[in-house]
């Protein structure tokens, strides 16, 4: 017999509000809908497990069918099943979840987490696509009826016996005019390929189980190899180069947290390769938008996480507030510099050999993050222009006896492109110093956060000053020329330069450094390049003209052969001297370097 009634009274306002508040996500509904299939036929396990189911299991599966004909969508499976007095309590009572009471009868058996569901929309989000929805199940229960409840999306539905052969559930979606497109295969192929690829159950749909019910996240470590790692990358990423490697983590207290994370091979774009974090929960795809549950620095990984433990469909601040949350975030923090520590240290070479890729990852992470600026200080690696590699620890010791400044301060040199500033750097190797490659755009944080962070040190750029002042020794270095020389010279210079944002001045260098250093003072560098990234209120920086520091050899003998030079050829060699300078340093264009050319060509003639 037909029974007809009305659904309870917390639904007043549920489809009006289902269909509003859920408008842009539509698609979820399939989501819920075969999630809760696969939760019946889990129990349908659970209660076979623990001896309360004596039958044969069979094979659990579900069933995803289109008849776009009919416009009908059905979503089958061979699980629990539910008696009509269930039905009126589960489906009719929404806000008197099932799992709850199916927890509380069977909680002494344990594993009640992977029974209770979490994703808070439910069944009736069958109603988003939805303009009637019908059940028929059968109880697993013996000697059930089977019973059909059919709903409009108003607060009526309808219950009825029914005639079913086998146990499980249908859910029966007639769809919506305005939901039409879900009847296209390739539309919901393309949602349970996003929502259902990992979930327990085998999942069947156009006569293919399109899922994998047991991706590796879910096994043991010591079960898997680095094949198992490399394939599953390439099942989450078809199109994307072999991984670097991997971490699998696995946490049970005090939260339940499993999954892989990957350190990808980094391209030039770190936007694009932002979000390939999938977010599950028990093998449920939830989202790709894993921001706030894992550190920021770490969201160039790649890979899967899977926790009952995230809360799910809540605020962007309630998620960044929630404890777990925090807690997950540190944890995978840790687990990550653990991780990279364990290969610097039982596998150098590899490390090396990968640096290039992960030290965005490891100095992003020490800027941003002062609990992994702790750990990582001890594999971060400082590599040299000879392409060696030092740690901090390692760097400071080869460097220390011979770069040690005469204020007792250690400074480290670096360039920001050996070929560009190669004069500079071959000045400083001649001296023995070393030189470190430093030209990523995070270096620039970099080296401020280890000036902070080491003591007594200081990093300049190779090409800031000319080398005796990078490094200022005690020793005083005597001049050939006398002060009234000096003076001459500096003259003859300035008029040959006749640029006022070249600050000329003399000084005795060694006979064979270059006759004219032409420098970009740290400071003014550094200023600039903060205000070019918008900070540190110097804006107006930005706008000024470069102000250069010329310094010109004393004691080199081109300088004296000016001062003995005829008075018309005095500017003549400067002028060349000085254009030398700029052409080592690349910053020789337009009229003139035509003119050096041409006064090149006539100084060749006249030999
Ligand atoms: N295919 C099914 N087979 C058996 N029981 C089902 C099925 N679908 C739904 N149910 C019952 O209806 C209840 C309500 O389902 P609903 O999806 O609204 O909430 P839930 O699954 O408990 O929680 P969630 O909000 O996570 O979906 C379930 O707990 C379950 O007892």
């Amino acid at each position: 017999m037909e029974e007809r009634g009305n659904i309870s009274i917390h639904t007043e306002n549920i489809f009006p509000i289902i269909k509003k508040f859920l408008y842009s996500d539509h698609e979820i509904f399939l989501r819920e809908l075969v999630s809760n299939a696969v939760d019946a036929t889990q129990k349908m396990k659970r209660l076979s497990a623990i001896g309360e189911y004596k039958g044969d299991l069979g094979e659990l599966k579900v069933t995803v069918k289109v008849d776009k004909d009919a416009k009908i969508i059905t979503i089958s499976d061979n699980g629990i099943g539910m008696t009509a007095e269930e039905i009126k309590k589960y489906i009719n009572q929404i806000a008197f979840s099932g799992a709850t009471e199916f927890v509380e009868r069977y909680k002494d058996a344990g594993e009640q987490n992977q029974i209770i569901g979490q994703f808070g929309l439910g069944f009736y989000s069958a109603f988003m696509v939805a303009d009637r929805v019908e059940i028929i199940t059968k109880s697993y229960k013996e000697g059930s009826e089977a019973a059909h409840w059919t709903c409009d999306g108003s607060t009526e539905f309808a219950i009825a016996p029914a005639h079913k052969e086998d146990q499980g559930t249908n859910v029966i979606l007639n769809v919506a005019a305005d939901s039409e497109e879900f009847l296209e295969t390739a539309r919901i192929r393309t949602i349970l390929d996003k929502y259902c690829k990992f979930l327990p159950v085998p999942v069947e749909f156009e006569g293919e189980i399109i899922n994998n019910p047991n991706p590796i996240w879910t096994k043991q470590p010591s079960e898997l190899t680095d094949e198992d790692y490399k394939n599953f990358y390439k099942e989450l990423y078809p199109f994307s180069e072999a991984p670097l490697f991997w971490i699998h983590l696995n946490v049970d207290y005090p939260f339940n947290l499993t999954g892989i994370l990957y350190f990808p091979k980094l391209k030039n774009d770190f936007e694009i390769q932002r979000n390939k974090i999938q977010l599950y929960s028990k093998q449920v795809f939830i989202t790709d938008e894993v921001k706030d549950v894992v550190p920021e620095f770490l969201m160039l990984l790649h890979g899967v996480i899977d926790s009952p433990d995230i809360p799910l469909n809540v605020s962007r601040s309630f998620l960044q507030a929630d404890s777990n949350v925090k807690k997950i975030n540190t944890y995978i923090t840790k687990k990550v510099a653990d991780k990279l520590n364990d290969i610097f240290k039982k596998d150098r070479a590899t490390f090396e050999t990968n640096w290039d890729d992960i030290n965005v990852f490891i100095k992003y992470g020490m800027l941003s993050d002062d609990k992994f600026y702790e750990k990582a200080k001890d594999f971060v690696l400082l590599q040299n222009t000879e392409a060696k590699y030092y740690t901090l620890e390692e760097y400071k010791a080869l460097t220390q006896a011979n770069q040690t400044d005469k204020n007792g301060q250690l400074v480290m040199l670096y360039t920001t492109d050996a070929d560009k500033q190669h004069a500079f750097v071959e000045a400083a190797q001649n001296r023995s110093y070393d030189v470190l490659k430093l030209d990523s755009i995070i270096d620039s944080h970099f080296i401020g956060m280890l000036e902070q962070k080491l003591e007594k040190t200081s990093l300049k750029r190779v090409d800031s000053e000319t080398i005796g002042k990078l490094i200022e020794k005690d020793e005083t270095k005597d001049s050939v020329l006398n002060d009234t020389e000096k003076e001459d010279l500096k003259k003859i210079y300035e008029t040959a330069i006749n640029n006022q944002n070249m600050q000329v001045e003399v000084a005795p260098l060694a006979p064979d450094d270059a006759p004219v250093i032409i420098t970009l003072p740290e400071f003014m560098r550094r200023m600039k390049d903060m205000s070019k990234s918008g900070g540190g209120g110097m804006m107006f920086m930005g706008n000024m003209p470069d102000t250069y520091n010329v310094t010109i050899n004393a004691n080199h003998s081109i300088n004296q052969r000016i001062l003995k030079a005829k008075d018309d050829n005095k500017e003549r060699i400067a002028r060349q001297a000085f254009d030398l300078a700029l052409l080592s340093q690349n910053m020789l264009s337009g009229s003139a370097l035509t003119a050096f050319v041409k006064r090149s060509v006539d100084l060749i003639d006249k030999e």
